[in-house]
């Protein structure tokens, strides 16, 4: 393709980002599955166009108001080569309007916005703090309650895009195997810094295509993911319930912590979702798995389980704000009221699945949320109202079950965060029934 080509498919691509609620990557998983023809190079450019768009969407919507025009998806991507990549002027007009599969001509109106936009870079210092931070302006007092003084170093870190972790299947291999084997089909790892099974790709590397992969030794899963799971201590023979088990990515830590052994089941609402989980599974090699469609966070099924499991994971739905370095269109989509809605649902199902836990056992509850309402404050609600729970301290269970150093800033919580810690945000509590005396 050639370079104006690229262009045009990037607007087309942004303007389909744009027009539905579906998550950006599946919407260009299919733009390019209805165009094979287009190669792993062009489509590596015509991505970086649109995500590049997407990560700097406040300050390219700025930049475009201020120079006096309207939004557009097509100004927008037109506005990111100019500001973000540093095109040109004369480079970006000489691509335009130059054949049958180029962008088309300007007309006067954006010819004046191009001109106005090519004397500037992205940043400005007038710009409003949540304007560049890249931030819905509702969020800002919520994510300063989190993060105080390193706000802005860790909504900087959330506008990037993230790296990539692999999670080692101890089922099936050792790290320095998996390390070896990726190695040798040309993919370089360094080990995670905390997680003793992690291993982090520098780019995106295209890892399913890997022999290690489809032989199941290994899992792409970011390394706080990993975390959560290790601190539920899943040991071999215990009865494990995975509350939000979705399509697997903890049950199948859970699994290879348990050795196969003992019994794992893994809950969802959403039944659609806890079969996609069937495949890895499989590849995986773990076969201590029960799966189970909840009718709600109140199926009848609980009270015939309480207090029958050892360990019993909360993977809460949350805002996913911890993740938004992968999804950064999710914070454009996320309102006041979806963050209610979603506090009362983590209150329901955290009461609901503490009952499932046995005296002695333990209730792991966490989110890939950055939010203390979310996390902290629903911990706490909870602890106020159930005395026969307690807080095992996230900082003194890793030097009991992890290797590694403890991340700084960890006390009662686990809390990691994309600058301090390199993972996307994540918070774990681990909370244990007491035991009943006499
Ligand atoms: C953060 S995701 C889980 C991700 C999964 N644990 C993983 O590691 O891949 C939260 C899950 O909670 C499920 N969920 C939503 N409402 C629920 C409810 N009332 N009871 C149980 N699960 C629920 C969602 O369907 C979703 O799969």
């Amino acid at each position: 393709m050639t370079p104006a080509a690229r262009m045009q498919a990037a607007i087309e691509l942004y303007e389909g980002m744009n027009g539905t609620q579906r998550p950006s990557d599946r919407v260009a998983a299919d733009y390019f599955r209805q165009r094979r023809y287009i190669g792993a190079k062009d489509r590596r450019d015509i991505t970086l166009q649109c995500y590049g768009a997407l990560r700097s969407h406040a300050r390219l919507d700025w930049w475009i108001r201020t120079c006096g025009a309207e939004v557009t998806p097509r100004r927008q991507i037109l506005a990111w080569r100019l500001l973000a990549l540093g095109e040109s002027l004369e480079r970006l007009r000489e691509r335009l309007g130059t054949g049958k599969y180029a962008p088309a001509a300007p007309d006067g109106e954006e010819m004046e916005l191009l001109q106005c936009l090519s004397t500037h870079t992205l940043d400005h210092p007038d710009q409003p703090m949540d304007v560049a931070l890249e931030m819905p302006e509702w969020l800002m007092e919520p994510l300063s309650h989190a993060l105080g003084e390193r706000l802005e170093l860790e909504l900087t870190a959330l506008r990037e895009a993230a790296v990539v972790d692999l999670r080692v299947n101890t089922l099936k291999a050792e790290l320095p195997q998996v390390r070896t084997a990726l190695a040798e089909e040309g993919i370089e790892t360094e080990p995670c810094p905390w997680s003793p099974l992690g291993l982090r790709i520098d780019g995106r590397r295209p890892v399913a295509a890997t022999r290690a992969f489809r032989d199941g030794l290994l899992e792409v899963q970011d390394e706080g993911s990993q975390l959560v799971a290790l601190l539920a201590d899943a040991r071999p023979g215990l009865r494990v319930c995975d509350f939000c088990a979705g399509a697997g990515g903890k049950t199948l830590a859970l699994a290879a912590a348990m050795e196969n052994k003992g019994q794992l089941l893994a809950c969802d609402v959403l039944d659609k979702r806890l079969n996609r989980s069937s495949v890895r599974l499989r590849r995986a090699g773990v076969h201590n798995v029960t799966r189970r469609a909840l009718s709600s966070e109140r199926d009848p099924w609980l009270k015939r389980h309480k207090q029958s499991f050892d360990r019993v994971l909360v993977d809460a739905p949350c805002s996913g704000s911890g993740t938004w370095r992968r999804n950064p269109e999710g914070k454009w989509r996320f309102s006041p009221e979806d963050l209610s809605e979603l506090l009362d649902l983590q209150a329901r199902i955290l009461e609901s699945a503490a009952r499932l836990v046995k005296p002695g056992g333990r209730l792991v509850y966490a989110t890939c949320s950055l939010l203390r309402e979310e996390n902290e404050q629903q911990v706490e609600a909870f602890l106020a109202k159930h005395s026969e729970f307690a807080v095992r301290p996230v900082r003194t269970l890793w030097t009991e079950l992890l290797p590694t150093t403890l991340p700084e800033g960890q006390g009662d919580y686990l809390r990691l965060f994309p600058a301090a810690h390199g993972t996307d945000g994540f918070f774990a509590a681990v909370l244990e029934r007491q035991e009943v005396e006499g």
